[in-house]
């Protein structure tokens, strides 16, 4: 009993990764869900072989009373701002100044909720929210249940990893749809429709929602032995992360004006909300030696969309 218990979930975790990583299930979901059901069944018998990273904590796991404070490793800073083509340009001017020539990375700007995982010798240990950006929110319980945050990762690394946890386009469609027919209040937008749910001290309404994430960043890259961006993310990907397939590193400000044309009018076409483009120095040591300002890194920009004009 105990190997088909491990077998199921090493099995579950698989597809559970291909799924919801990879956008590639090797298997139909109702054989997915079949073998689900088969291992809570034998968890249920054998509650010894149950364990915080069994796929079946997918489900959600026992309603919390409140949401215990986090002191973040270091700050989750905001971004400066960029709202048309001459601040990128500026942006550009003062990093050439200060740093010569660079590469950019660029990345889309997720409309959801910041969230930083930490893992501890390759176990996800703690999930907690932006907060004011140096004390968050404790919702480990309620991360867990996002099936793209790996449960483990095949490697005995210690890190803090960062990005953004957001609801599909579709799924806040059929929700807000199930909340008119139940006489709820509909949520305005997937970014608090996101914010809502993990705000949930029962996970398992966190678990309902869909919801997903796309990471960005590592507090100590030496950590994951990189010196840029580009390589930071590609090393999560190598983690079994999720990361954003649109990235594009670029070798000119013009490169990027054409980058943020571009999405600016093809972000409709994407399965998730993004209110802007970030732009960010790739090399690490060059970010290293720009620095930030009080509240904001100097090696980074977002280029915020004209709010779009509500169609009435
Ligand atoms: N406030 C921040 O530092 C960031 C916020 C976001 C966001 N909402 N989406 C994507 C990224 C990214 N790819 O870097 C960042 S960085």
């Amino acid at each position: 009993m105990k190997e088909r218990i491990h077998e199921l979930q090493q099995l579950l975790t698989r597809y559970n990764y291909e799924y919801h990583v990879q956008d590639n299930p090797s298997i139909p979901d109702t054989e997915y869900d079949a073998l689900l059901r088969e291992l809570v069944e034998l968890e249920a018998e054998y509650p010894e072989y149950k364990t915080d990273t069994s796929p079946t904590v997918r489900v959600g796991g026992e309603i919390l009373s409140g949401f215990e404070k986090v002191a973040h490793s270091s700050p989750m800073l905001s971004l400066g701002n960029a709202f048309n083509e001459e601040d990128l340009r500026a942006f550009d001017q003062r990093v050439r100044q200060n740093a010569g020539d660079v590469t950019y990375m660029c990345e889309l700007k997720i409309d959801g909720l910041a969230v930083s995982l930490t893992y501890e010798n390759g176990l996800f240990t703690r999930g907690a929210t932006r907060g004011d950006g140096t004390v968050g929110e404790n919702i480990t319980e309620n991360l867990r249940t996002i099936h793209a945050i790996p449960l483990t990762i095949d490697s005995d690394l210690t890190f803090e990893v960062r990005g953004e946890a957001y609801m599909p386009k579709r799924s806040f469609i059929n929700l807000n749809e199930t909340r008119a027919k139940e006489g709820q209040q509909e949520f305005q937008n997937p970014r608090n429709a996101a914010a809502g749910s993990l705000r949930q001290l029962d996970p398992k309404l966190a678990a309902a929602r869909n919801l997903s994430v796309f990471l960005y960043s590592v507090t100590s890259p030496e950590a994951l032995d990189t010196d840029s961006q580009s390589g930071a993310l590609d090393k999560l990907d190598e983690l079994g992360f999720k990361t954003n397939r649109e990235r594009r590193l670029m070798t000119s400000i013009d490169e990027v004006i054409e980058y943020v044309e571009y999405w600016t009018t093809h972000r409709s076409e994407l399965a998730y909300e993004i209110d802007g483009i970030v732009i960010k120095v790739n090399d690490l040591l060059t970010q290293e030696e720009l620095g930030y300002t009080v509240k904001s890194p100097r090696w980074a920009i977002a280029y915020k969309f004209p709010a779009e004009e509500v169609v009435t």
